[in-house]
């Protein structure tokens, strides 16, 4: 347990990752007018410490650093961008456990998860350090006998990153892995809530050797003018962005006015469905995973679960089982599954879908209030007797809620399932291989689960349609968002 600075640094074995400066143009500063703003843990409500509170000035500096340092960073080879990138990695993996407790210390989730997270977001640095030596162009048959024609791929430019509280570490790592690849400058604005770890990640680039200004973190609390900070400054090629839909669509107004390359990933409202034919008790482990993992407030989580009539009651009773062996509590306590949530807002939120959900009928099967830890502990929550016309049916709930529909045809299920604006991550569990292929074809999202619960990594394209984003990241294609194609037309 901690309740401060002191205690989160005494449980390190180098305290010195734990930050309490920004870092920006190669410096780590204060913010100019020398405000901060606090840094709490979920898990107890009290302040970790405080941390800059940049405005525009200083992002504006940060983006002119990015954009000088980048000039000599993506002169170099990539095996040479490769092997800075490499030991950014190794010192991650290497400081694992310091990382992870920052992590906890911030957000909340368990510290095994926080150092899965920490994995993932290196892995994603290893990755892309890999793909740095394979930014490969083409040699196209010239359209005349005297001309020859190549394309060439180049860094966009510097980029400006907006990142969410739920995954601290590797929302900023699968981003700026990719643009410290390419080639390209990064100024990241981590979210207010959790900015300790982005600075951590900072601390490590330096020692890796990340040349000075090529990637700043702007510790703010005002998210809105740094937002306007990159759509405004003609320096930022591209932004991307993590975080909800709302906010999505309001970056990507503001980007339009300077034609920028965005990459959105936003909202998801994922269904998973169980079919009559699926391994029931894999179905289960399946939804415990995907619904619960980081306390269910994870954009590819399972918002909707779809059980077909015949094993309705059955998975019901299974997952209520395997929901009651699970521990809610501090996660730096030992053998916690799910910690506390981020914010009062996001347990009012959870309580608004329940109460939505009884209102019109629903049946609470376990949990279904706030823990008595208090604070914003909430109770593992399985609800029956779910409708479409419930609100948790086309909004994401981001918390522990597992919200049971009864579905009788795969038709039925479908329609269902593609019946939303988002199309970000969806799952199913079934044995039938006809049934298999009709189903992965017919679900309107960017990533199917079929018979896991669990789609996340690096070597893949991460991404979603429709109200979902734009763009992947992850896999050899999540280094295109970060390129621009040249051709160039050789006369001979
Ligand atoms: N797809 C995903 O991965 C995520 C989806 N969500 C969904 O969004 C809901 C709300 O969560 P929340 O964290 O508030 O998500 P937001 O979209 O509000 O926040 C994501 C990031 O955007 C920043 N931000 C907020 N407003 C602006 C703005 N006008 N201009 C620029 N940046 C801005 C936030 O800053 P600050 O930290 O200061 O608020 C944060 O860094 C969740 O309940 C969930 O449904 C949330 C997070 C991740
Ligand atoms: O919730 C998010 O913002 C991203 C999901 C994390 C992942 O599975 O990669």
């Amino acid at each position: 347990m901690l309740d401060s600075v002191t205690n989160l640094s005494s449980l390190l074995k180098d305290p010195s990752l734990l930050c309490t400066k920004a870092y920006v143009a190669g410096q780590w500063v204060g913010a100019d007018d020398g405000t901060t703003f606090p840094v709490t843990n979920p898990a107890r409500g009290d302040v970790i410490c405080e941390v800059p509170n940049l405005g525009r000035a200083e992002v504006a500096r940060a983006i002119a650093a990015a954009e000088v340092a980048m000039k000599e960073w993506a002169a170099r080879t990539g095996k040479e961008r490769a092997g800075v990138l490499r030991k950014w990695f190794d010192l991650m993996m290497a400081n694992q456990d310091d990382l992870g407790k920052i992590l906890t210390a911030e957000m909340g989730k368990p510290l095994a998860e926080a150092k899965g997270e920490v994995a993932y977001g290196a892995s994603y640095v290893e990755w892309f350090a890999e793909e740095a030596k394979r930014v490969y162009g083409e040699t196209i048959p010239g359209h005349q006998r005297d001309k020859r024609i190549t394309v060439i791929k180049q860094p966009i430019g510097v980029v400006g990153s907006i990142t969410p509280w739920n995954f601290p570490n590797a929302m900023i790592a699968r981003k700026v892995a990719p643009a410290l690849a390419a080639g390209c400058g990064f100024v990241a604005r981590p979210a207010s809530e959790t900015p300790l770890s982005a600075l951590a990640m900072a601390v490590l680039a330096e020692r890796a050797g990340v040349p000075g200004g090529l990637f700043s973190v702007c510790t703010s609390k005002r998210a809105s003018d740094i937002g306007k900070e990159f759509c405004e400054n003609h320096a930022v090629k591209k932004l991307t962005f993590t975080g909800s839909t709302e906010v999505g669509r309001i970056l990507l107004r503001q980007a339009a006015e300077q034609v920028m390359k965005c990459s959105m990933e936003l909202g998801g409202n994922a269904p998973f469905i169980v079919f009559d034919d699926a391994d029931l008790d894999a179905a289960v482990a399946g939804a415990m995973v995907s619904k619960f993992r980081n306390n269910g407030q994870t954009c590819v989580c399972a918002n909707r679960i779809y059980v077909q009539a015949g094993v309705y009651d059955a998975f019901s009773k299974k997952l209520a089982e395997a929901v009651a062996k699970t521990t809610v509590g501090d996660g730096l306590s030992e053998e916690v599954n799910f910690g506390p949530l981020i914010s009062e807002d996001a347990v009012e939120k959870v309580e608004e879908h329940i109460a939505d959900a009884l209102k019109k009928g629903a049946k609470i099967e376990m949990g279904g209030k706030r823990h008595a830890l208090g604070g914003t502990f909430f109770e593992p929550t399985i609800m029956t007797g779910i409708t479409p016309e419930m609100v948790i049916s086309h909004e994401e709930t981001f918390g522990p809620l597992a919200p049971l529909f009864k579905f009788e045809t795969e038709e039925e299920v479908i329609a269902l399932a593609n019946n939303t604006i988002f199309g970000l991550a969806s799952y199913f569990y079934a044995r039938d291989i006809g049934r298999i292929t009709r189903v992965q074809e017919a679900l309107e999202y960017g990533m199917v689960g079929v018979n896991t619960g669990l789609i996340s990594t690096e070597v893949a394209p991460f991404g979603g349609v429709k109200q979902s984003g734009l763009g992947r990241e992850g896999s050899r294609h999540g280094m295109e968002d970060y390129l621009e194609m040249k051709y160039i037309c050789l006369s001979v």
